[in-house]
């Protein structure tokens, strides 16, 4: 197949774990362009919580939860772009954007790929760019632990070095210096809540694989990549959540074992409250918010995901198990 003129704009959101991609993808899914953009979510985990983060929109949201885009799931990202194409073609709609947020673990490199190398793919849709959003608190214990943190900043051609708030305008320079470093064809951006201009982000085709390539000519090689030992820990249950034992345990899990952690998130059925309660942080910056009514139907339940290196699952069970009022104590594991 050969060349379609107005393909469709990917763009690709990239970035470790809390950087703030969710963040910029409710302020793009606001925008006025998104109309009939497609946005494809990939989560790490067995759970369908980062979805549940996007704020509620008319535009169709897939997830990908059974594995890492980057792994073993470009077949179903395959799948679910022709599915779409079939759908707007059916419905007489025209899909005009699709915005494909990554887990934060994702080496970024075989979804670009997938773009690349599949004709069907290639016929229909063209990249638009590869943004990177870089959390300017955590990124250089990121960068130095991970190498996928590293991938991510180098295929990036956006990057947004988010959280300015949390950094001074020193450390701001030497981050800015140290992205330069490692992939100086990219345009910078400096962020709070991943405020960028989105003119700056969407139809701009500022992804351009010959400059990849000569950075990086394995670009289009078959790539594996390990989670170096990162795992993620999924606790559900129906019952209310004890808001004072709640506090206990997050705080006491903060601030004892925030370094393991390098993601949690979740939902929360909490007495006495109507509204559902959002959480979520990254190593020991934590905040939680009480969100919309529970809707008619919803299944009220509780739904935490954690991500980190060597968590011990059965002191996490442990600490629900307290909130949830099975057991008196939360550091006697296994009470
Ligand atoms: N202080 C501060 N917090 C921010 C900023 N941007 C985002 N956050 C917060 O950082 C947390 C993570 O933001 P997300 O947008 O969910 O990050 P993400 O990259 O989608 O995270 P995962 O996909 O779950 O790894 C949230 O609590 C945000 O509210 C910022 O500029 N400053």
């Amino acid at each position: 197949m050969s060349n379609r003129t107005n393909k469709i704009p990917v763009t690709i959101l990239t970035g470790f774990l809390g950087a703030g991609k969710t963040t910029l993808l409710n302020r793009i899914l606001r925008d006025v362009r998104s109309s009939n953009t497609a946005v494809i979510i990939n989560e790490f985990g067995e759970t369908g919580i980062d979805g549940k983060f996007v704020e509620e929109t008319k535009e169709e949201i897939v997830e990908i939860n059974n594995g890492c885009i980057c792994c073993n799931v470009r077949g179903d990202l395959i799948r679910i772009l022709k599915d779409m194409l079939v759908r707007a073609h059916k419905d007489g709609t025209e899909l005009q954007r699709v915005i494909i947020e990554t887990t934060g673990l994702a080496n970024p490199a075989p979804v670009i790929q997938t773009f690349l190398m599949d004709d069907v793919m290639r016929y229909w849709f063209e990249l638009d760019s590869v943004c990177t959003v870089v959390d300017a608190l955590h990124t250089d214990r990121q960068l130095n632990a991970h190498a996928v943190a590293r991938e991510q900043i180098a295929f990036a051609d956006k990057i947004i070095i988010n959280k300015q708030d949390l950094v001074s305008e020193e450390e701001l320079k030497l981050l800015s210096t140290r992205m330069q470093g490692m992939n100086p064809e990219a345009e910078v951006f400096f962020t709070q809540n991943s405020s960028v201009p989105l003119f700056k982000l969407l139809d701009v085709f500022s992804f351009s694989l010959d400059q990849k390539l000569s950075v990086r000519p394995d670009i289009l090689d078959h790539h594996h990549h390990h989670h170096d030992d990162i795992q993620a820990i999924v606790l559900k249950d129906k019952r209310q959540i004890d808001p004072k034992r709640l506090d206990m345990w997050f705080s006491y899990l903060v601030q004892v074992k925030g370094e393991s952690l390098f993601r949690y998130k979740g939902i929360l059925h909490v007495k006495g409250q109507s509204r559902r309660v959002l959480f979520q942080g990254v190593h020991m910056l934590f905040a939680s918010t009480t969100d919309r009514e529970w809707k008619q139907g919803e299944e009220k339940q509780n739904e935490l995901v954690f991500i980190g290196r060597e968590l011990d699952e059965e002191e996490l069970r442990t600490g629900f198990a307290y909130c949830l009022g099975d057991i008196d104590d939360f550091l006697t594991k296994g009470a």
